[in-house]
């Protein structure tokens, strides 16, 4: 087997970076010490025996003094696939992603990215290596749309994400959203998709064909549907790609004229407006959560996703309905609720619905459907600081990067929107059709990823944040000196420019009190199981790291220096400020 690898040094050697992020992840050891030497550009080409083998030679010359192996010279870096143990004694104490890892390494604390990544996983990134890819380009939350794909699709999916986590080392989270009772239309016989021309009468049915479909047929979800419009409806498809008018009904069938010619997709949302607002007939009658969502939900359950979203939430009562259902099944494990705000409803009810949850999404897709498009900006400023507020994590989603699907690379309004989302400070931004099937879903992380980074350093540097009031959420005493604590500690932090903050904490909240506060540098989040750290991974700043760890802060203290001292992800003299939530203490040190 024979590898070809190209690397070239960054600004801040000794560590390298690979120059095309091939299939496997890789983490840096360098062969000696390089930054003595100049920051040449450095190629080794072509080795001509197994990576791995490659890598066990050197990491068996001890520290890799000179001439380790014999294709090695003393100043080279070798890269390490990341499941070969780059230090075995202390990999066996800590887990974080060889991607974390090299980026410390590479860029310094600063550097990191804060702001969290989802990619709705389609048919275009759902194999092993293209999972991988989008793990190495920053994927932080992996989302499964239960709108589209089989049962048996979805497991595959979760399967392969898990196996990523365990063999590579990454914390990616699963999301599963579901598809709640939006009216839309049938998967068009199995076409790809459908014109509609300007002036064609189509008919949106409910009524069950056979394939092929009748010609300029559509089948429609919805049984009430044909009850609920009125001739003269304007009927909407996708929120307005498709527009056509109601001229006649027969029936279960529905004539309709097209007055915005478009691309009709399979299985796109439908809504009608009567007089310039949004229909809600029976339609809003429509339970939240339907019986195909509960049975959804059950499968989300049995197979341990981190966080359910529920579609088109209208109230507390259902994310509260929900919480209890998960907590009487799935004892032990700890599913987090996401509202997705997409309704008039959820906007009417936001903070009780934001309240009740444990996080929210601005699914501006639905939303923008909802109502008038030039009032979306303003409802997603709202509902990122109503989260910010309550401390709860917001993810911005819909069309971010939408061009992408076609084009490999974005508009310029494009980038504006989503350094908008960044500059909100929203905890994560998220691919839909980009990363599903799209043409391009490793560049549309690309471009989010270097985005988010560019933003955050332009406003920490400007210290341009908008100070927020972040009103007491606590409901004890305890939890409200958690809260000061964080805030105090996230205040020092930034006045002493210190260069982490490390948080200890065996459920999260203590980690999550603190991304709240938006500090400056990054947060390292300890904590004791793999599900909180894949959760925390939602989070605004926050780099979880798996650690076991006991009451003694000292201890905790100690094992962790020297850990991540080993890893070279800290070094002597660092300043760190600590918090924990079994010590209501604040610890300002320099690594030792
Ligand atoms: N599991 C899947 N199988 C097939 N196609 C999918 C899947 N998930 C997403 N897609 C495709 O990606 C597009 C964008 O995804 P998303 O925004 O989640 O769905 P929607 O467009 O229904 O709101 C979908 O319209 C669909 O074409
Ligand atoms: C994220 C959204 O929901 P979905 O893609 O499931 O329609 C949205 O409407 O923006
Ligand atoms: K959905
Ligand atoms: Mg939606």
């Amino acid at each position: 087997m024979s590898h070809s690898l190209q690397f070239f040094t960054s600004t801040r050697a000794p560590y390298l970076s690979l120059k095309k992020l091939p299939a496997t992840s890789y983490t840096w050891f360098p062969v000696i010490n390089f930054p003595t030497k100049k920051h040449s550009l450095k190629i080794i080409k072509s080795l001509s025996s197994d990576l791995d083998a490659a890598s066990s030679q050197v990491l068996e010359s001890g520290n890799g003094q000179t001439g380790a192996a014999g294709f090695l010279s003393a100043d080279d870096v070798v890269a390490v696939p990341s499941h070969v143990p780059s230090d075995s004694g202390a990999a066996a104490g800590i887990d974080v992603d060889s991607v974390t890892e090299a980026e410390l390494k590479e860029n310094g604390f600063r550097s990191t990215r804060r702001t969290k990544l989802i990619c709705t996983i389609g048919p275009a990134t759902c194999g092993f290596d293209q999972l991988e890819a989008l793990a190495v380009g920053g994927m932080n939350v992996a989302r499964i749309n239960m709108c589209h794909g089989t049962r048996e699709w979805h497991k595959m999916v979760i399967e392969r994400v898990r196996r990523l986590n365990e063999e590579k080392g990454f914390a990616v989270a699963i999301m599963m959203d579901t598809e709640g009772s939006e009216i839309h239309m049938g998967d068009l016989g199995g076409a790809a998709s459908a014109k509609a021309e300007d002036g064609e009468i189509w008919t949106f049915s409910v009524r069950a064909f056979g394939t092929p479909l009748p010609e300029r047929t559509i089948n429609v979800n919805y049984d009430g549907f044909a009850e609920d419009v009125k001739v003269g409806d304007e009927l909407l498809v996708d929120g307005g790609m498709v527009r056509f008018e109601v001229i006649e009904k027969i029936g279960p069938d529905v004539k309709c004229r097209c007055t915005d010619p478009g691309l009709l997709l399979p299985r796109a949302n439908l809504t009608f407006w009567r007089d310039g607002s949004l229909v809600r007939e029976r339609n809003a009658m429509l339970p939240t959560i339907s019986s195909k969502d509960w049975l959804d939900i059950d499968f989300g359950i049995a197979k341990g996703v981190d966080f359910i979203a529920v579609s088109f939430v209208k109230s507390a009562e259902v994310i509260n309905h929900l919480k209890s259902y998960i907590a009487a099944r799935s004892r032990g494990s700890d599913i987090a609720v996401i509202a997705k705000i997409e309704s008039i409803d959820s906007l009417k009810n936001l903070e009780e619905i934001i309240l009740a949850s444990d996080g929210a999404m601005v699914a501006r897709g639905d939303l923008g459907a909802q109502i008038p498009l030039e009032q979306v900006p303003s409802a997603q400023r709202r509902i990122v600081q109503v989260c910010r507020q309550l401390n709860k994590p917001v993810i911005v989603a819909s069309q971010l990067l939408d061009s992408m699907i076609e084009y490999p690379t974005p508009t310029r309004a494009e980038v504006a929107d989503v350094s908008e989302a960044v500059r909100q400070r929203a905890d994560a931004l998220m691919l839909s059709g980009e990363s599903a099937m799209g043409q391009y879903p490793d560049k549309a992380l690309a471009v989010l990823r270097s985005v988010s980074v560019r933003i955050e350093k332009w406003w920490r540097e400007e210290k341009r944040h908008e100070a927020m009031v972040l009103p007491d959420v606590g409901t004890s005493f305890a939890d409200s000196i958690s809260e000061e604590i964080c805030i105090s500690a996230a205040k020092m932090a930034n006045n002493l420019e210190v260069d982490a903050l490390f948080v200890y904490t065996k459920t999260g909240h203590m980690a999550s009190l603190l991304s709240r506060c938006r500090p400056d540098c990054p947060i390292f989040a300890f904590t004791t199981t793999t599900s909180v750290r894949r959760r925390l991974n939602l989070q605004w700043g926050l780099i979880p790291f798996r650690l076991g760890f006991s009451d003694d802060m000292e201890s905790n203290l100690n094992k962790t220096f020297s850990l991540l001292k080993a890893r070279g992800m800290i070094k002597s003299g660092d300043l760190v400020i600590a918090v924990s939530d079994m010590l209501q203490s604040i610890q300002v040190m320099n690594v030792p």
